[in-house]
């Protein structure tokens, strides 16, 4: 997102006290800022996604400041807009680029993450080019003791989403709607579980209505006993739910189309179903048969491009296309996405998308069963392919409300699935995902 000034005619907000600002917790390991530039240099000027990003950091960056400098990275992205506003009066004319990202991820330390400020203010000059010291030093300084005032006052919620987003959500869902949407993207996600057939829980760990298992924002999943074992995988409380609305049975003949990092396919296979998982990119099918070696499930893999991919055999009993799309539902756990994506990014996705529909009902038997589902907030990727679905013979198949517990308010148009960020807000949230389920006529 560019920098943004508040827009004309937007209320500011006051609260006590800056809701995300954490207690103290001392200063970042070293490392952690040049490692946490790198990131910020990949997605704001390269447009690459934060993971990739990470994946790329070099090998002698250590864990701990691998760990913190996504952090901190992610502070920064999740709230850029808002940190712009505060910095804006303390600056004459456009830093260059990399400046600007230490003052956001500097802003970042000391209003959001609590880093006391002597540490936050010389470990941000110690990381920028030298002739831009002084300035970074004087504006955050200035930050240091004017910024949380400033701070409080935004309408962060409004600063930190792109005005298109704002626009769109809005339009779908009302003001109080995007409001809501934007107040949830404000908090990083609890990391929520999904277990393997008989295994425990993890100590701490909450059952939640729909049958996920969540732990607090923060928790390292590394740090999980039984992770090895595959005793669990990680997925959003909503991305578990479009595999559950299928219901497969064992023997079932299943297609996964669009399947890596796999936590669909884990639970179609761990189901009993008789899976084929179908996913393009070499690299993330190369995770996806890691991860259920890990969880020592047997699935057959297909390298192939699921909107022309036809086994000799089809006929399948049941097809999950878990479509590629804007990511607009997951932002809470990828502040990167606002960062990335363009309007013209969805009006591509909606097309990809519609193909996929098109061959995963050529995949299924007579009566078999189909779940289309997106992780994205946009209507174009969801509601509207309830149309195109009609017209290719699809015929919906309601999703009933027993299927939805403790969600309730997520059973919308007559039996399809709206889950949003805002929804769970007590529990800490829920990614936002569409689905709806067919069966072929
Ligand atoms: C939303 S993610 C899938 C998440 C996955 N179903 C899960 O639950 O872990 C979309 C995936 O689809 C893959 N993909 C995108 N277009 C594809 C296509 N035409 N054929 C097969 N895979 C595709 C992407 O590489 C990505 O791994």
């Amino acid at each position: 997102m560019p920098p943004q000034k508040a827009p004309a005619g937007v209320t500011k907000r006051v609260t006590a006290r800056p809701p995300n600002a954490r207690a103290n917790r001392g200063a970042p390991p070293p490392g952690t800022r040049s490692a946490a530039l790198l990131l910020l240099a990949a997605v704001f000027d390269r447009r690459r996604p934060l993971e990739e990003a990470l994946d790329q950091l070099p090998a002698a960056i250590e864990p701990r400041d691998r760990a913190a400098a996504h952090r901190l990275a992610a502070a920064v992205l999740r709230h850029a807009g808002s940190l712009d506003a505060v910095l804006e009066p303390h600056l004459r004319r456009e830093p260059p680029p990399v400046v600007r990202a230490a003052l956001r991820m500097g802003a970042a330390e000391l209003l959001v993450l609590g880093t006391p400020a002597h540490a936050a203010v010389a470990a941000t000059v110690a990381v920028v080019p030298r002739p831009f010291a002084g300035l970074v030093n004087a504006v955050l300084r200035k930050v240091a003791t004017e910024g949380a005032e400033a701070y409080e006052g935004l309408d962060r919620e409004r600063l930190d989403t792109p005005p298109w987003l704002w626009s769109a959500w809005h339009a779908a869902y009302g003001a109080a709607g995007v409001r809501a949407i934007a107040r949830a993207h404000q908090q990083a996600a609890p990391l929520d579980l999904t277990l393997a057939p008989g295994a425990s829980p993890p100590e701490g760990a909450i059952e939640l209505p729909t049958g996920s298992w969540r732990l607090p924002e923060g928790t390292r999943v590394t740090d999980l006993p039984g992770l090895a074992e595959g005793a669990f995988w990680v997925q959003d409380a909503a991305a578990a739910l479009p595999a559950r609305l299928l219901a497969v049975k064992p023997g079932e003949r299943v297609a996964d189309l669009c399947a890596a990092p796999g936590g669909k396919t884990a639970q179609l296979a761990s189901a009993g179903g008789i899976v084929t998982a179908v996913e393009r990119d070499p690299k993330r099918a190369a995770r996806l048969r890691e991860n259920l070696a890990r969880l020592k499930l047997s699935v057959t893999v297909e390298e192939a491009d699921a909107a022309t991919w036809m086994p000799a055999e089809a006929n399948f009993d049941a097809v999950l296309l878990d479509a590629p799309c804007s990511a607009t539902g997951i932002i809470r756990r990828h502040p990167d996405i606002p960062h990335l994506k363009r309007p013209k990014d969805v009006a591509q996705l909606v097309q990809a998308q519609a193909q996929l529909l098109a061959q995963a009902a050529r995949l299924l038997r007579p009566g078999g069963r189909l779940v289309l589902a997106t992780c994205s907030l946009q209507p174009e990727e969801g509601e509207a392919h309830l149309a195109r679905a009609a017209a290719l013979g699809l015929v919906p198949d309601p999703i009933a409300p027993t299927e939805l517990p403790g969600l309730r308010t997520a059973l919308v148009r007559g039996g399809t699935l709206r889950t949003r960020p805002d929804m769970w807000a007590e529990q800490g949230g829920i990614d936002g995902f569409f689905a709806a389920r067919f069966r072929r006529g």
